[in-house]
């Protein structure tokens, strides 16, 4: 049994042939499909350059964050058990001032029994003091402070070593995806470095006799090749390495040696055009003749046919993934979100949170939304914040599946669900926030 056919038969069963395939069964499949074409080559980079990356193993703390207890406040620290108890409204307490701690060094004065040190944040605290009182509290008179005694409670304004992390434990898990506080994690146990998985190369090229390379004439029946700058941005976003091939001709012959090529080169190809059964598209005939396909009619809008399979590649026992995107410049994108980013965050090796799409958000509509139950469609609209209420989400008018305008409109999706109706005005709703992933 091919390979595709074996995981279809697992991921898909109980799917009638003749019905759309729902999106959840596309994600089983594919994760099924992915969990064996994770790239494993590791390379060790600096942190400047390691934003996006992904983790190739465990960073295991080689000290303790911070390193010792410190003050959280400028002021001063003092033994917290000469706080009174249950003391007046009213009261104080006036210590002596022993000196001053800075940050950046021990203090290695002698204290008397109930002094005070004055102290900077993230200063060591003095060892035996265990409380800090902000300034804005403090009077100074000399070598005196006073300060109200029920502003604070033993223990407040301390840090404790290690309250970030301790050390010998792990930091950050192997398959995270470096984030600007994963660097800034990295960095605070003083690691210039990382050992990250090789970037996932990602090869794409359009396809179609009615569409023009950018600089040719316009030619009557044909439009621009929008697709290929689309996902060359959205795998940009993922930190993908870009292939780019360009436009192949609606030819038997250039599709297969580009889809070869492809192979050769990358690790996913993803195509747009020529997946649902138009008469003049060779794209099908050409990924079946080459590859173990399935190409499917998924029960979504937009984005309703869809290809996913494997082209081999000599001299390598893993083949290349390849994601056959329908035309339509919307289809483009919204399959790459639910389908293709996902699948590429798991080969690029993210670990399962990683990996994960950002929870929905949930939004209520300014208007009525129509929708046919049988379907997950995918809706543009506009979220905007409502002080002390829900989001509203406004949706653009028109949702064709060409017209690329409302996706610049839009900063999310209405994810409205297989089995659901269409929507009243004032319900709640789903909405995938495209939170700098378009
Ligand atoms: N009888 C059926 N017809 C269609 C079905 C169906 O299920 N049954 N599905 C429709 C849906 S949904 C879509 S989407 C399209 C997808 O078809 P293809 O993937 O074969 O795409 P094309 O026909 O090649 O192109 C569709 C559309 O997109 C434009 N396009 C294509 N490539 C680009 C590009 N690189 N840049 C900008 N625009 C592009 C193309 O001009 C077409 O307008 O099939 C429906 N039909
Ligand atoms: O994928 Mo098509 O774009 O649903 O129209």
């Amino acid at each position: 049994m091919s390979r595709i056919a074996d995981i279809a038969s697992s991921a898909l069963a109980g799917h009638d042939d003749a019905a759309d395939l729902s999106v959840e069964a596309v994600h089983a499949f594919l994760s099924q499909l992915t969990a064996t074409a994770v790239v494993t080559q590791r390379e060790s980079i600096s942190l400047f350059d390691a934003l996006g990356r992904v983790l190739a193993e465990d960073v295991v703390s080689p000290v303790s964050v911070p390193p010792h207890d410190n003050s959280a406040m400028d002021g001063y620290a003092f033994d917290g058990a000469v706080l009174p108890d249950n003391a007046p409204i009213d009261a104080s307490v006036t210590l002596r001032v022993a000196g001053t701690a800075l940050a950046g060094a021990a203090w290695r004065g002698t204290l008397g029994p109930g002094d005070a040190v004055r102290i900077m944040t993230g200063a060591m605290m003095p060892a035996g003091l265990d409380t800090v009182i902000p300034q804005e509290f403090c009077k100074v008179d000399g070598d005196r402070v006073c300060f109200p005694a029920r502003v604070l409670r033993r223990g407040d304004n301390r840090r404790f070593a290690g309250e970030d992390l301790m050390k010998g434990q792990p930091a950050l898990r192997k398959g995270e995806r470096l984030s600007p506080a994963a660097l800034g994690m990295v960095a605070s146990l003083g690691l210039p470095g990382v050992p990250v998985l090789r970037r996932l190369r990602v090869a794409c090229f359009s396809t179609g006799d009615e569409i023009l390379s950018l600089g040719e004439a316009p030619r009557e029946g044909a439009v621009y090749d929008s697709n290929r700058y689309t996902v060359f941005g959205l795998l940009a976003r993922l930190g993908c390495e870009v292939v780019d091939l360009g436009l192949v001709r609606d030819d038997p012959a250039a599709l297969a040696a580009t889809l070869q090529r492809a192979a050769r080169e990358a690790d996913a190809i993803i195509t747009s055009g020529g997946v649902s059964a138009g008469a003049a598209d060779h794209t099908r005939d050409v990924m079946q003749k080459l590859g173990d396909m399935a190409f499917w009619r998924v029960a979504m809008r937009p984005g309703r046919p869809l290809a996913v399979g494997l082209i081999p590649r000599e001299a390598s026992s893993q083949p290349a993934v390849l994601f056959g995107l329908p035309g339509n410049p919307v289809a483009v994108m919204v399959t790459f979100l639910a389908f293709v980013r996902p699948a590429l965050l798991r080969m690029m090796g993210c670990h399962e949170a990683a990996a994960a799409p950002s929870p929905l958000l949930r939004a209520r509509t300014t208007g009525p939304i129509r929708k046919k139950p049988g379907r997950t469609e995918y809706q543009r609209g506009f979220v905007k914040t409502v002080p002390g209420a829900l989001p509203e989400i406004c949706v653009a008018a028109n949702q064709g599946s060409g017209v690329l305008s409302s996706m610049l409109e839009a900063n999310g999706l209405v994810v409205l669900r297989h089995d659901q109706g269409s929507v009243g005005p004032g319900e709640e709703v789903d909405v995938m926030m495209f939170d700098g992933n378009i």
